[in-house]
């Protein structure tokens, strides 16, 4: 038995309807330990370990059917003769999964690596238009999952001199008065957010999921939307959300109670928190910050009325209680 917030108790159901696989911010690259900007240590070799061992747990689950990557599958520091090498050694690791497919999703430190046709194409992407990183599906009658690009606007990932790039650099211009970009001294609360390693879903992109929505909300589909970016400052540090991670979460609200769950990756030590309107937000541990020896990934179980983030090691455990409203929508 479990208590929800609102001081209902339910009992829990036993057999969840179907799990996917999670894990975030695997940054491999073969070169030597090293650290963060802020100075936490980053374990590039250690990574895809971790990796190895989430497919092997995931193959042992029988309810997994598919799993997702939440972006950054390989770090800036790679030497760049050998991203397409490092990119490839880990999408080996995810085909090791038998249980079904691997979604992925564009981090910051991929577009740092390689241009976004080429890896839409080797992530697999199941893009509706070629080079494309943004797209869904539905792993489950009743269950649509939506993946961002969270990227799609933003001064990394398009060509120097491209007109996005060009009007994201603009954008930030007017945003962070810093000579480095990257940098957000000085900015404060939200606002810290205005930094070049992150980005936002463009116009067309917001077009498209208000209509991906629309059509879920009309046929009493759940949805869970992926984002290498968080899109709530509750569930992550202000440095690491989406740009306009408002007007991504307006499109939501749009179409209430047809999205239960935002999850991402990109800020490295993880959050949670449920929204105002009963959407869950987590943000995924990474696996590139675990020493030797430990773990960061996990599976969510899929309840009729409830998520259950089961995690490893050091990715915590969530429990995601459907509102009522949640539950009613494909009952
Ligand atoms: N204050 C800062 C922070 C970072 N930089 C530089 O920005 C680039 C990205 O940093 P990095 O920590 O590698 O980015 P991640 O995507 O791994 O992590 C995101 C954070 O956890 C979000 O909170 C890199 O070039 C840094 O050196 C900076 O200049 N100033």
């Amino acid at each position: 038995m479990l208590t929800h917030p609102n001081g209902v108790v339910r009992p829990s159901t036993k057999e969840p309807l179907f799990s996917f696989g999670v894990i975030a911010d695997v940054q491999y690259a073969d070169i030597p330990d090293g650290r963060s900007f802020l100075g936490v240590p980053r374990y590039y070799r250690h990574s895809i370990a971790v990796l190895r061992r989430a497919v092997e747990r995931w193959n042992g689950e029988r309810s997994v059917r598919f799993c997702i990557n939440f972006g950054d599958i390989v770090d800036g520091f790679c030497p760049k003769d050998r991203s397409l090498a490092a990119v490839q050694a880990v999408v080996r690791e995810f085909d090791g999964f038998r249980g079904g497919p691997t979604y992925h999703m564009l981090g910051n430190h991929c577009l740092y690596n390689l241009p976004r046709s080429e890896l839409v194409s080797v992530l697999r992407m199941p893009s509706a238009s070629p080079g494309r990183a943004y797209y869904d599906f539905s792993p489950w009658p009743g269950y649509r999952f939506v993946v961002l690009d969270a990227y799609d606007f933003s001064a990394v990932g398009w060509p120097r001199g491209h007109p996005v790039s060009a009007a994201a650099r603009r954008f930030l211009e007017k945003r962070n008065p810093n000579h480095d970009k990257n940098s957000p001294s000085g900015l404060e609360g939200t606002d810290r957010r205005f930094v070049m390693f992150n980005g936002g879903v463009g116009e067309a992109q917001l077009r498209w999921l208000d209509g991906v929505l629309r059509r879920a909300e009309r046929r009493g589909e759940k949805a869970v939307v992926c984002s290498h970016l968080p899109m709530h400052p509750g569930a992550a540090s202000p440095t690491g959300l989406m740009w306009n991670y408002e007007e991504v979460m307006d499109v939501v609200r749009r179409h209430g109670g047809c999205v239960v769950a935002c999850l991402a990756g990109h800020v490295h030590k993880g959050g949670y928190a449920v929204d105002d309107s009963g959407v869950h937000h987590r943000t995924l541990e990474a696996a590139l910050e675990c020493p030797p020896g430990t773990d960061a990934f996990g599976h969510v179980e899929v309840h009729p009325d409830r998520l259950r983030l089961v995690g490893s090691d050091r990715m915590a455990s969530t429990e995601m209680l459907l509102s009522p409203s949640n539950e009613l929508a494909s009952a």
